[in-house]
């Protein structure tokens, strides 16, 4: 299984986060990625290549026009503005029965039309690492359209929490999305997303909720006591042409690999049912027991069990990393999970 990976990635360097209503040191940090490389290259999982280049047009598949326009050129209107700050937080939004239909000219108008959280600022390269991250989860899907078995694409920033027009959880483009269009143009007819992070993957169900040629299954904390809170109950089951093909499994805090686990054969009996051409796995290691964020009790080695069922669908899968914030044992938990996987 090969790695994808660019070291523009890491520039997006946050340094703070608005985190529970608290300004905290930012948890989605470059040396997350790095935790990931240094564990492949010490265990010598295989090749790690670049990403491909791309252009606008398979993101544009998945995020309107306007909102990538305004991530790419955010930066420049920020310096334009007089603005000094190092990194934009946004701190309005449009929220029920107000307006969306305009974006307001002044930036910080724009920043909160564009968003739904305090936690993801913006820097000076937060584009440059988007886009690559993107092209990382596009290049893996390439590879899969080419008759790879499996790839992993280390994508960080990550990308579940992001919709079709509006960034938040530290996302920006959804890699995971991005990819599953790109895999569902080269030749899949079906295609299954499975998100494993501890958070539900509000902005990949979103942009495929009205869909029945992608189906999405989440995993996740859930929503009444979790981030993102707003969106993954288990009533939520697709809309029109996709109703059936939105599966949410929540589950409460505290949740073992006793209960998680029934939950992970659950969604793998829903995507034997739907049959896809092609897995696209969103992988958060951050239901980990000790990640500082999060709490499910997922021991190091259960991450292995992860891997080992999934490969037991016999499907083409392509991992694209999410979360994962217990940075020490980050690599070794993603490894794991890919060691798992192809160990069957
Ligand atoms: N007490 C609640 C604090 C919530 N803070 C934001 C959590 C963002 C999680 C992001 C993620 O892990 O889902 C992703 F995969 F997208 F990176
Ligand atoms: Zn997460």
């Amino acid at each position: 299984m090969k790695t994808i990976f660019s070291p523009d990635q890491m520039l997006h360097a946050p340094q703070f986060e608005v985190s529970d209503g608290k300004l905290e040191p930012a948890k989605e940090i470059p040396s997350r990625a790095q935790m990931v490389l240094d564990r492949l290259k010490a265990v010598q999982f295989g090749e790690i290549i670049e990403p491909r280049s791309f252009s606008l047009d398979p993101i544009l598949k998945i995020h309107a026009s306007d909102y990538i326009e305004f991530l790419s050129d955010f930066w420049r209107l920020w310096t334009e503005e007089g603005r000094t700050e190092q990194e934009a937080f946004p701190f309005v939004w449009p929220v029920r029965q107000l307006r969306t239909d305009i974006v307001p000219d002044q930036i910080d108008g724009k920043l909160g039309h564009y968003s739904f959280d305090a936690g993801t600022p913006m820097g000076p390269h937060t584009w440059t690492a988007v886009r690559r991250s993107a092209e990382t989860a596009l290049t893996g899907a390439a590879m899969m359209a080419e008759g790879a078995r499996s790839a992993f694409a280390l994508c960080r920033p990550p990308g579940h929490h992001a919709h079709k027009s509006f960034f938040g959880g530290y996302c920006f483009i959804n890699n995971a999305a991005v990819a599953a269009q790109y895999l569902r143009d080269h030749g899949a007819k079906r295609v299954s997303v499975f998100d494993v992070d501890y958070h539900h993957g509000n902005g990949t169900q979103a942009i495929f909720y009205d869909r029945a040629d992608v189906q999405f299954l989440s995993i996740h904390a859930d929503p009444k006591v979790e981030f993102p809170y707003y969106l993954g109950h288990a009533d939520e089951k697709g809309v029109g042409e996709g109703e059936e093909f939105n599966l949410n499994y929540p589950l409460p805090h505290g949740t073992p690999w006793e209960v998680w686990s029934r939950a992970l054969e659950e969604g793998c009996a829903s995507i034997e049912a739907y049959k896809p051409d092609v897995l696209v796995v969103s992988l958060g290691m951050d239901t980990f027991e000790k990640d500082p964020i999060s709490q499910f009790k997922l021991k190091s080695e259960e991450f292995n069990l992860i891997g080992e069922r999934l490969a037991k669908l016999g499907l083409p899968t392509l991992f694209i990393m999410e979360g994962g914030y217990a940075v020490e044992d980050l690599g070794v938990n993603c490894v794991n999970t890919l060691t798992g996987f192809r160990q069957r």
